[in-house]
């Protein structure tokens, strides 16, 4: 993997505060205004990052990767929002200026996965294809999308292989399918109504085609939702280039009211809820108090920490500080540890690696462990595949005898309240989505230009990266 340089979208909730490191030019930035949403009923609240639309958009053709177009529906209910001046558990919605009814809507953000073995290779090529997951330096972009290929074709049969160990595909979307329409009823409990859209960055449904759905409906007011806590560039800050993109393209969108929240590891409701199923499952233990608590997190390449600014590293261990604190004050002192998984690739991932801490733990004579999924809400082929089998073996092969995993989340009643209030909470300071002009997604328009790349581009790929250390490498981590 090649070192990323991020221009996108930063928060850093230690500072409260926002910051961007975007590579436009100095008039968009003069029209840019963040602003960071806070709520008072938690000092560590979600943070909106709210973007203002210039007051002249530009036009450009959206590319978009992949079909999109499958009749595959992904907005769960339809409904529209009438706003006075009103109050919703004490946050005041304001009311805009123009128009009398609004349509909320919430866009829910995921990564996707493939439903089918055989959508396992082209879900690969669409992730690797991102250049916030490989990030190629300028000169090299033209070979992303062979590249993408060749290590796609390379690693669909290990994937592949998970997949089959959980049933022939990932549960993803019914689980996120599930969530958004839990959220909504909870938006309708607490007196808003919405529409909840599911977006997917790598598979059905895709964010644009949810985006479409969000035209089609006439939403007046968005907010989008990453159903990630932490802020990684490559899952939330991937999946805001996609919409900026996007929201930059389109007369409409560029126009809408939105509020994006980057981040939730931090929101109280979150953290209870965590810290409820922990303690919860460490009854399952014959002697709970002996258990390690073991998070395990999804990696990232440390160049993203280090060289691009990815807040992901700080925000994790700031999540598993405040989750112990909850744990604590409820007179659970087990002892803890994070370690990071699911390393892809020949470069250094952020450390400890989870295979080799549960191998020490092991050898250090730790004999019960409890493996604490943190950086996802739902049950994937990580957690079902990769903790539940390849890691729980090698735990018990390690000397550890006593195995439980903590489930995700999921619908658990007071996450998805929570996720409800952190929705209302960000809804009152929406206003328009707005993108920079340049990002690193710039493609050729120009077919024979296209072609003579692609074709140097093979040429230089082979030679690159066919070199046996790499072929060993995507096999096992994928590239
Ligand atoms: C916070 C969560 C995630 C981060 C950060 C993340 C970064 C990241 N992932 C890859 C490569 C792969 N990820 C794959 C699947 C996958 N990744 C996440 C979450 C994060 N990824 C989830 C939830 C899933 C599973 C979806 C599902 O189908 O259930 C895969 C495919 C599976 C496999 O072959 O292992 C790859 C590959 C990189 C390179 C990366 C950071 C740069
Ligand atoms: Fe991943």
């Amino acid at each position: 993997m090649i070192a990323p340089s991020y221009n996108g979208v930063l928060s850093n909730p230690r500072f409260q505060s926002f910051h961007s490191k975007f590579s436009s030019s100095s008039s968009e930035i003069r029209n840019l205004t963040y602003v960071t949403c806070h709520s008072d009923s938690n000092k560590f609240t979600s943070q909106a990052s709210l973007f203002l639309c210039p007051a002249s958009t530009n036009r450009t053709n959206v590319v978009l990767r992949g079909p999109f177009c499958r009749d595959r529906r992904n907005l769960i209910g339809q409904a529209s929002y009438s706003v006075g001046s009103t109050t919703l558990d004490g946050v005041h919605l304001e009311t805009p200026s123009h128009v009398g009814e609004e349509k909320v809507g919430v866009l829910l953000l995921n990564l996707g996965g493939p439903e089918t073995l055989n959508d396992v290779q082209p879900f690969l090529f669409n992730l690797f294809a991102d250049p916030d997951i490989i990030r190629l330096p300028r000169l090299f972009q033209f070979l992303q999308q062979p590249l993408a290929k060749l290590i796609s074709v390379l690693r669909a049969p290990k994937s592949k292989e998970g997949y089959a160990a959980i049933g022939g595909g990932s549960p993803l979307r019914k689980i996120t399918d599930d969530q958004a329409l839990a959220l909504k009823k909870a938006l309708e409990a607490k007196g808003l109504s919405s529409n909840v859209y599911v977006g997917m960055r790598y598979w059905y449904p895709f964010t644009e085609e949810a985006v479409e759905q969000i035209k089609r409906d006439g939403v007046t007011r968005l907010v989008v939702l990453p159903l990630y806590p932490q802020f990684s560039i490559s899952t939330t800050g991937s999946s805001i280039r996609v919409l900026q993109q996007m929201f930059r393209a389109d007369e409409y969108l560029s126009s809408l009211s939105v509020s994006v929240i980057n981040s939730w590891y931090q929101r109280e409701g979150y953290i209870k809820s965590m810290a409820d199923l922990i303690q919860k499952e460490l009854t399952s233990f014959s002697e709970p108090e002996e258990a390690m608590i073991f998070f395990s997190a999804h990696g990232v390449p440390v160049s993203y920490v280090e060289d691009a600014g990815d807040p992901y590293r700080d925000q994790m261990e700031e999540c598993i500080f405040l989750i112990m604190k909850a744990l604590k004050a409820r007179g659970v002192n087990n002892e803890h540890t994070l370690a990071y998984q699911s390393r892809v690739g020949p470069v250094q991932w952020l450390k400890p690696y989870t295979d080799k801490v549960l191998v020490e733990l092991g050898q250090k004579g730790v004999k019960s462990l409890l493996a604490v999924p943190v950086s996802f809400v739902s049950e994937h082929i990580e957690t079902l595949e990769e903790i539940d089998m390849e890691y729980k073996e090698l735990a018990l092969e390690s000397g550890i005898k006593n195995w439980a995993r903590v489930p995700a989340l999921g619908l658990t009643p007071s996450f998805i309240t929570d996720l409800a209030d952190a929705v209302i909470e960000a809804l009152p300071s929406a206003t328009a989505l707005y993108a920079p002009t340049s990002t690193s997604e710039d493609v050729d328009h120009d077919p024979v230009t296209y072609l003579i790349k692609i074709f140097f581009g093979s040429i230089l790929a082979f030679i690159f990266f066919l070199s046996p250390k790499m072929i060993t490498s995507f096999k096992n981590h994928g590239f």
